[in-house]
C-alpha cells in the first residue's frame, strides 16, 4: 500500500476495544485516527500509552504512534476525511434494567453525521441488540451525508486482545442489500486484506444476522460456562469431579473442552450484560420464551460466586468476622486489569459484607479495585496477602497464582485453608504440604 492509496480510517470509542482496533489497524498499515469522549484517556492513548492493561497493546500503540499513522483526538471533527469510521463506544447494561444503553450509540452517531462525505463508511463494531443498525442505517440516510452502513461484529478476548484483531477467527460482515452493499463490502475487504489473503472464514449477510451471531456467539459461551457449572453443583452433591467430568465430555470433539473450566463463573464488561440485553431484546421481540434459559444461565453463574463464598465460611467454622482472609485475584480473568462485573471482586466484596478482614492482590487490577471500592484492603505481594491469613481464596487464575508453591506459601499463614475458585491450583500438592483443598466442583 502506498501512503497516498491508504484508506483513512477513524475509531469512535477507544477503549478496550477501540484502542485496540485502532493501534492493530495502523500497525497492519493503514492510517488511523481514534477519536474519544474521554479526554484523560486520549492524553494517554497520544502518549503512545496504552490506559488499561492489555499484553502486546503498547508496543503496537508505541511503533505506530511513533511512525505517524496513529493518531488520537477529542475533536471530533478531526474525523472528517476519513473514509472508514469503526463504532467501538459502549453498550453498557441499563441500571436497573436488563437491556442495552444504547446512549453511547446514539451520541456518537449524532457527532459524526456531520462530520460524514458522500460514500463514507460507518462500521458498527459495538454490541448492539438486533435492529440497531437498520435504525441505524434509516437515520443515516436521512441526514443526506450519502454515507453507508455495515455492521462488522467483534470477537476479541481481553487478554489476547491484539492477536485476535490482527488475525481473527471469522470476519462478519451485516452490509446493505445491492450496490451500496458491495461498495461496503469492497471497502471492508481492503482494510482487512492481511486477514483475507490468509484465509480467514468471511460471512457477509444482513444487519440482523450480524447483530445476532454476535449476541448468540457470546449466549452459547455463557451458556457452555453455566453448563458446566451446574455440573458442579449436582458434583457436589454426589462426591463426583467436575474437572474429570469435564476432561470426559471434553475428549468429544462434538463438545470440546474449551470453555468447561468451572469455578466462580463469568464475569466481565460482555457476557453477563450481553445474555441479559439479549433476553431484554428477545421479550421486546415478543419471543422471550425462545431464550428464558439465558435467565437460568445467569442464575446458575451468580450462584457460583456465592458458593466460593459459602465455601470459605463453612471452612472456618460458620463464621469470618475480623478473620484475616486472602484474596488473590481481582480481574474477571487473568492478563486483564478489567474488573467489570467481576466475580473475584464480587467474593471480595462479599466477604468483607461479612466483616472478614479481606487483603486482596492481584498484578494488574488493584487500581481499578480500589477506585471501585476503596473499602477492602490490597497489597502488592502475594507474601503480604497470605501473611497470617486464616483462609486462602483463589478467584483469578493468574499464572503466579497457579504456580505458587504450596510448602513456602503454608509456612505463611495462620490456617493452610485454600478454596480454590477457579480449580487452578494442583489440589494434590496443596493437600500434599498439609493443606485443606477446596475446588468448586470437586471432593
Ligand atoms: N471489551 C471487549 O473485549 C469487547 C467489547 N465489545 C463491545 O464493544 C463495545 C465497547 O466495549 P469496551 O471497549 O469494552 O468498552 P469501554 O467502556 O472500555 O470503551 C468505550 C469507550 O467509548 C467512549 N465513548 C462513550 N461515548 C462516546 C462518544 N459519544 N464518542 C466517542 N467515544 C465515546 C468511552 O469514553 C470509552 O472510552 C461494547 O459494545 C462491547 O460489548 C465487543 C467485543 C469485545
Ligand atoms: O464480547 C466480548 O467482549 C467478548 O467476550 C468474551 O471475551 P472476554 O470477556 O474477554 O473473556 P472470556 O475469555 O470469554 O472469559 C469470560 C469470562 O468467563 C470465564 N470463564 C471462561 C471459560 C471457562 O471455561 N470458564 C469461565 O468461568 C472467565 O473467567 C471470564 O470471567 C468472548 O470470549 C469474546 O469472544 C467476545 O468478543
Amino acid at each position: 500500500m502506498k501512503g497516498d492509496d491508504r484508506v483513512k480510517i477513524s475509531v469512535i470509542g477507544c477503549g478496550y476495544l477501540g484502542a485496540v482496533h485502532a493501534a492493530s489497524m495502523a500497525e497492519l498499515g493503514h492510517d488511523v485516527i481514534g477519536f474519544d469522549v474521554d479526554e484523560a484517556k486520549i492524553r494517554s492513548l497520544s502518549a503512545g500509552e496504552a490506559p488499561f492493561f492489555e499484553p502486546g497493546l503498547p508496543e503496537i500503540l508505541k511503533s505506530a504512534t511513533a511512525s505517524g499513522r496513529l493518531r488520537f483526538t477529542s475533536d471530533v471533527t478531526e474525523l472528517k476525511g476519513a473514509k472508514v469510521h469503526f463504532l467501538a463506544v459502549g453498550t453498557p447494561q441499563k441500571a436497573g434494567e436488563y437491556a442495552a444503553d444504547l446512549t453511547y450509540v446514539d451520541l456518537a452517531v449524532e457527532s459524526l453525521i456531520p462530520q460524514l462525505s458522500e460514500g463514507d463508511l460507518l462500521v458498527g463494531k459495538s454490541t448492539v441488540p438486533v435492529g440497531t443498525a437498520a435504525r441505524l442505517a434509516a437515520r443515516i440516510d436521512a441526514s443526506g451525508s450519502g454515507a453507508l452502513l455495515a455492521w462488522n461484529p467483534e470477537f476479541l478476548r481481553e487478554g489476547f486482545a491484539v492477536k485476535d484483531t490482527i488475525s481473527p477467527d471469522r470476519l462478519v460482515y451485516g452490509i446493505p442489500e445491492g450496490e451500496r452493499g458491495l461498495v461496503a463490502k469492497a471497502l471492508l475487504d481492503e482494510i482487512y486484506a492481511t486477514a483475507l489473503s490468509n484465509d480467514t472464514p468471511l460471512v457477509v449477510t444482513d444487519y440482523a444476522t450480524a447483530e445476532l451471531v454476535k449476541v448468540s456467539a457470546n449466549a452459547f459461551l455463557a451458556t457452555k460456562i453455566s453448563f458446566i457449572n451446574a455440573m458442579a453443583e449436582i458434583a457436589e452433591v454426589t462426591g463426583a469431579d467436575v474437572t474429570q467430568l469435564a476432561d470426559a465430555i471434553g475428549f468429544d470433539a462434538r463438545i470440546g473442552r474449551r470453555f468447561l473450566n468451572a469455578g466462580v463463573g463469568f464475569g466481565g464488561g460482555c457476557l453477563p450484560k450481553d445474555i441479559r440485553a439479549f433476553s431484554a431484546r428477545a421479550e421486546e421481540l415478543g419471543r422471550g420464551e425462545s431464550v428464558a434459559f439465558l435467565k437460568e444461565v445467569d442464575a446458575i453463574n451468580l450462584r457460583r460466586r456465592q458458593r466460593a463464598v459459602d465455601l470459605v465460611v463453612e471452612s472456618l467454622g460458620g463464621q469470618v468476622y475480623q478473620k484475616k482472609i486472602a484474596v488473590l485475584g481481582l480481574a474477571f480473568k487473568p492478563d486483564s486489569d478489567d474488573i467489570r462485573d467481576s466475580p473475584a471482586l464480587d467474593v471480595a466484596v462479599q466477604l468483607h459484607g461479612l466483616g472478614a478482614e479481606v487483603v486482596a492482590t492481584d498484578p494488574e487490577a488493584i487500581a481499578n479495585s480500589a477506585r471501585k471500592h476503596p473499602q477492602l484492603s490490597f497489597t502488592e505481594t502475594v507474601e503480604d496477602a497470605l501473611h497470617g491469613a486464616e483462609a486462602v481464596v483463589v478467584v483469578t487464575e493468574w499464572k503466579e497464582f497457579r504456580e505458587l508453591d504450596p510448602v513456602a506459601a503454608k509456612a505463611l499463614v495462620a490456617n493452610a485453608i485454600v478454596i480454590d475458585g477457579r480449580n487452578c491450583l494442583d489440589a494434590e500438592a496443596w493437600r500434599a504440604a498439609g493443606w485443606t483443598y477446596r475446588g468448586m466442583g470437586r471432593p
